[in-house]
């Protein structure tokens, strides 16, 4: 496996409450990996360390083409990311990584072309050329006509569809979804969760999904199982 992101030792303790306590992890390119354990397990903490959104209190987030400062080259072409100033990790997080939610990441009042086109209009990009670039994902998810749709005249699936497309549209090299199919019924879970999984992997990208659901997690190529802020096991099938 050619790892583009990894977590060497990560912990994060929030309080007295030990979310991590020394998790070891990498995803390689085109992977998808479902993080699963029991609620308060560490799961979301853990999609959030290596998403540079919360930073660790040991340990390190390395990514693949991330320059070094320090005169010694990274090992396997991987850069700390951890410890990089906030705006660096923002710019990285808006450019590098997509997410996906569980709900409610659209912006009401903006229609469903300009709620995909808002990452590339964060990057600068003129507001006709992001519409146009995000216009291209509608037919791909099965959106071709609710371009003009605000988020309230979608339904939960089309919604997370829209969420999709607005995760891959700055073409990111790893997408991370946290219980991307929580809020929907078991049919539309399944449409959303193959969408998200096939869309992402024709991108080129990365997947990292926290799921309590099986049925969601059997999507990806591997799982990884957290207890108690440690990694549990993992499993990998060799047919996804
Ligand atoms: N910002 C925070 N402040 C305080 N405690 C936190 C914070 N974030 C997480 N925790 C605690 O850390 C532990 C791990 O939380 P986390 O959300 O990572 O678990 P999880 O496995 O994703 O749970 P769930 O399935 O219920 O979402 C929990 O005990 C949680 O209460």
């Amino acid at each position: 496996m050619n790892t583009i992101l990894a977590g060497h030792g990560l912990v994060k303790t929030f309080g007295t409450t030990h979310a991590l306590v020394g998790v070891d992890i990498a995803v390689g390119e085109r992977d998808s990996l479902a993080i699963m354990g029991p609620s308060g397990s560490g799961k979301s903490t853990l999609l959030h360390v290596l998403a540079g959104i919360v930073r660790p209190d040991e340990g390190q987030v390395l990514l693949r083409g991330e320059r070094d400062e320090r005169a010694v080259p990274p090992p396997g072409g991987l850069g700390r990311i951890d410890d990089l100033g906030e705006n660096r990790l923002s710019a990285l997080r808006r450019s590098r990584f997509g997410f996906v939610f569980q709900s409610g990441q659209l912006l009401p009042e903006l229609p469903a072309e300009e709620n995909v086109a808002l990452p590339l209009m964060l990057e600068g990009a003129p507001r006709r050329e992001a519409v146009r670039r995000a216009r291209r994902w509608f037919a791909p998810l099965g959106l071709e006509g609710l371009e003009k749709r605000r988020p309230g005249q979608l339904s939960g699936g089309q919604a997370q569809r829209v969420a999709i497309a607005r995760a891959l549209v700055v073409e990111p090299e790893v997408v991370f979804a946290d219980e991307p199919t929580g809020a929907l019924d078991q049919t539309t879970s399944t449409e959303v969760v193959q969408l998200l999984t096939f869309a992402t992997r024709e991108s080129g990208a990365a997947l990292v999904m926290v799921t309590h659901d099986p049925d969601i997690a059997a999507h990806c190529a591997r799982i990884l199982q957290v207890r108690d802020g440690r990694v549990h096991s993992y499993e990998q099938f060799t047919t996804a």
